[in-house]
């Protein structure tokens, strides 16, 4: 028997402790927002931006969307970044992936604020992350490590591995899994062999995008498998990359497609939007106090 490891009541109750945390800023006259950037007509974005704005809604966040379009230049997207960066209404700021072709992604990660950085995105994020400092890791990632927390699951001490090492989810799994006292073995499309790196692992992530991609072959016995790809199919059906029928009996536990990483995915987008604000409102606090006191010394 395959377990389901479903992300539904996690999610719930991260965006229960989002919403309380919002009313509280509420009453002292901050409205947490979140602007979403995007410059795509992918399928699945769309699928993710529409369910960030409706859990944003329910939690008493703010959410505006920025569509620049698929035809976007990297000066616009940047500039867009960089003013939302500057707008003190603006606490969190997530720039969807993909991005038009001939973008310069990296250029683009850097002109996040890295205080409104709520997935992660920046380099000084990233780097803060895999140094250990406190640093939003991004959403998909964390939720990952909340799932097995949730689910009663430790890597501690265990074999993992990862399919995939995109800066959005691959690479920063495998390092909080190796935070986490796991042994991790990271696969990628350059893997010769994709099925003897991932085989003998108590713990399988897989983000890679490409429905169906692990079978039977890839699973040990009773392995853990946390599926975070998301495919939209043109007839609206969101696809994992694990082939659910073929390794259904053989996988110890297994994460849905939909309900399982991706809510819990939105809901900590936006917990970490409200503790965002939370910060941003202290920190513009302390700093016109100070700029009082001097002016009065
Ligand atoms: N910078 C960046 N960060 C991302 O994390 C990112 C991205 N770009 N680009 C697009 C993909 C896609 N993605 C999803 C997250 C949650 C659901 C999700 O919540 N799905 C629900 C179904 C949603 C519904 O039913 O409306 C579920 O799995 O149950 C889907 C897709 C994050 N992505």
């Amino acid at each position: 028997m395959t377990r389901s490891l479903g992300g539904a009541e996690l999610a719930t109750s991260i965006r229960n402790d989002a919403s309380v945390a919002a009313a509280a800023l509420a009453e002292i006259g901050v409205r947490p927002k979140l602007a979403v950037v995007q410059a795509t007509d992918d399928e699945s974005t769309a699928w993710y931006v529409r369910s960030i704005a409706s859990a944003a809604k329910r939690t008493g966040i703010l959410c505006d969307i920025v569509d620049l379009g698929a035809v976007a230049s990297t000066e616009q997207i940047r500039s867009t970044l960089v003013e939302l960066g500057h707008d003190p209404d603006v606490h969190g700021i997530i720039l969807q992936t993909p991005l038009p072709d001939g973008t310069d992604l990296d250029a683009l990660r850097e002109a996040i604020n890295p205080a409104k950085d709520v997935d992660g995105a920046n380099p000084v994020s990233l780097g803060r992350l895999v140094a250990r400092l406190p640093a939003f890791a991004p959403a998909t990632a964390q939720a990952v490590i909340a799932l097995l927390d949730h689910h009663g699951i430790s890597p501690h001490g265990r074999t993992a591995a990862v399919v995939g090492r995109s800066t959005v989810v691959g690479s920063p799994v495998a390092h909080l899994l190796v935070q986490r006292n796991a042994t991790v073995t990271v696969c990628h499309r350059h893997t010769t062999d994709l099925a003897a790196g991932t085989r003998d692992a108590d713990i399988l992530v897989v983000a890679v995008g490409i429905p169906g991609l692990i079978t039977a072959d890839h699973v040990a016995d009773g392995a853990v498998v946390i599926d975070v790809g998301t495919t939209a199919t043109a007839d609206g059906q969101l696809l994992g990359d694990v082939d659910v029928a073929a390794v259904d009996g053989r996988a110890g536990a297994l994460t849905p497609v939909p309900g399982g990483v991706g809510p819990v995915t939105t809901a900590l987008l936006l917990n970490h939007t409200v503790d965002a604000a939370a910060t941003q409102y202290a920190q513009t606090r302390s700093d016109s106090l100070l700029a009082g006191a001097r002016s009065s010394a």
